[in-house]
């Protein structure tokens, strides 16, 4: 589940949100009573709570904050006709925006300019992300002295299992940089910035198709479809296609990627170097309070929990803690992702439930009873009491009812969506590490080394002290997949990258990140 959002972070974000930050647009009264419409800011999209709602009618809570996302109407985009189209404000790219920004000032915010090197602070002997600089305006802090990140993503504080994530891949890229700067001591920052961020999303990339994407795609769908290859050793995949429109699609960012918000786990657990559970944390007590993680050895145990402890199921049900008591801020309840999701799917004004089964080639409802073939009946019979007609169902809703493909965490139209995305996402980049292009790919030595990235040894070398982890860190422990030193799972070997080729760069001034 964790990583599902750090892929989620990288590729996509609606313009115009505040995450887990109070949006300064309020759209209900701060004790959630509903604000008329005449003096409602004109981006308010009001979720309103029935009267009977089992949880929120406790605190008599009417009404839930919701702001429309910005869109090119509300830029200086130029307008092309059609439909209003959301924006966003990451690059679509796979390229961890969320670790080195979305431009060359974020990301100047938060390089080092030595040796490669990003910026970490050090505190009580652990090397941590650098801290926000306006600690009260970020998080839910109670005052400047708490640890509040700064990192490429502004979300980065939002839950501790996405900041220790965060972490990680941040000290992968100084793990990256100080063996580089060792293997070639003649290579200046900028070539060790650049040589390091290379590698470091080679590795996630190759992590998140080849052991990630799998498990929710399944692996015979992602080959079917060209998503992944069975490409042994060094062998390049060329697959670049310039009329590839890499860009995340509406329906996935708005729809069918959400639905593992189904996933999240209420309770994180926190876990001994021998498996043994030390405690847990709730995680509505988390929201955007990151410092938790800095907490003793809450770093390893948390890390060692969240590669354990099984997620939820990728089903119906949601979690409490993000349903009821989402960014609650020391208060009873706040607010719930689902209807979130759910009215930001009305928001985008995406196409219908049915619309989208027929643009991914599966049969179009006639009648509610046509849904029977994906849905379970007494399921239709819920939708029919909440929607006056099966040509309303919403995608978000109907995606998240079908019976899951075999061998994928989604149902069909879902997985029509998901598939067709990370498909434009590798196709559409041209700097996919498996590309050979001869400038900017990787040499057959260095991808055969790339290709034995995992998540366990991204794990191993960048908790504080973890020793031992299961070689595919994404399943649960088992006998096939028992704890094992760390020093018994492979490790990319740098050497391969001494001095290979010269740093191919023409033009001076065309530096990113150049300060
Ligand atoms: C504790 C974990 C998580 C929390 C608290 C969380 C919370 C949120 C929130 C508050 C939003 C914005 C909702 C809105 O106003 O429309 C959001 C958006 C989103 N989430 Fe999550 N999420 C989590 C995990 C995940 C996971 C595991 C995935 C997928 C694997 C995911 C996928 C998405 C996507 C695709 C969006 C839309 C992003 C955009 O385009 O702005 N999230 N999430």
């Amino acid at each position: 589940m964790q990583w599902g959002q750090i892929i989620t972070h990288d590729m996509s974000m609606q313009a115009g949100g505040t995450q887990s930050k109070k949006h300064p647009t309020r759209c209900c009264t701060d004790d959630g009573r509903l604000i008329g419409l005449d003096t409602a800011h004109k981006t308010c999209f009001a979720i309103i709570v029935p009267p009977h709602d089992p949880a929120y009618s406790q605190v008599g809570t009417e009404c839930l904050n919701f702001v429309r996302t910005l869109t090119d109407r509300d830029s200086n985009c130029q307008y092309a006709g059609g439909p209003a189209e959301q924006l966003t404000v990451v690059t679509s790219y796979l390229d961890l925006s969320l670790v080195y920004g979305n431009s060359i000032q974020q990301n100047s915010d938060i390089r080092e300019f030595q040796g490669g090197r990003m910026i970490v602070e050090e505190r009580n002997g652990g090397k941590w992300l650098p801290l926000s600089r306006n600690v009260t305006g970020d998080c839910d802090a109670v005052d400047s002295s708490e640890v509040c990140y700064r990192s490429g993503d502004v979300r980065v504080n939002q839950n501790p299992g996405l900041a220790i994530l965060q972490t990680v891949l941040l000290r992968e890229h100084n793990r990256i940089a100080d063996a580089l700067a060792a293997l070639n001591p003649h290579y200046d920052d900028r070539t060790l910035f650049q040589e390091s961020r290379k590698i470091n999303i080679a590795q996630y990339q190759q992590i998140s198709y080849y052991e990630w994407l799998p498990i929710f795609l399944g692996a015979e769908n992602m080959l079917k479809n060209r998503l992944i290859y069975k490409a042994p050793g060094g062998s390049y995949v060329n697959d670049f296609d310039l009329n590839i429109d890499p860009s995340v699609l509406n329906e996935h960012a708005t729809a069918a990627f959400r639905y593992f918000h189904s996933q999240i786990e209420g309770r994180l657990d926190l876990l001994s170097e021998m498996r043994t559970v030390l405690g847990s944390l709730t995680l509505s007590d988390w929201f955007n309070r990151p410092g938790i993680i800095e907490v003793g050895d809450n770093f390893d145990s948390l890390t060692r929990g969240h590669a354990t402890q099984p997620e939820e199921l990728t089903d119906i049900n949601f979690d409490r803690q993000i349903k009821h008591f989402l960014f609650r801020r020391n208060m009873p309840f706040g607010s719930d992702l689902r209807s979130l999701d759910i009215q930001r799917n009305r928001d985008h004004g995406l196409a219908s439930y049915n619309d989208m089964r027929e643009f991914c080639g599966l049969r179009r409802a006639h009648s509610w009873e046509d849904y029977s073939d994906l849905i379970s009946v007494p399921i239709i019979e819920k939708l029919k009491s909440l929607y006056h007609s099966h040509e309303d169902v919403d995608l978000t809703v109907g995606g998240s009812l079908e019976a899951h493909v075999s061998g994928a965490l989604a149902g069909p139209t879902f997985l029509c969506i998901l598939t067709e995305q990370f498909y434009r996402t590798r196709v559409g980049d041209r700097f996919f590490f498996e590309n050979g292009d001869k400038i900017t790919g990787f040499t057959p030595d260095q991808l055969v080394e790339l290709r034995k990235a995992s998540m366990a040894r991204l794990l191993c070398d960048n908790g504080n002290r973890i020793t031992s982890m299961q070689p595919e860190a994404f399943r649960t422990v088992s006998g096939s997949n028992p704890i094992m030193p760390c020093t018994n799972i492979a490790q990319v070997d740098l050497t391969k990258w001494i001095d290979q080729k010269p740093y191919a760069t023409a033009d001076p001034s065309a530096h990113y990140g150049r300060k």
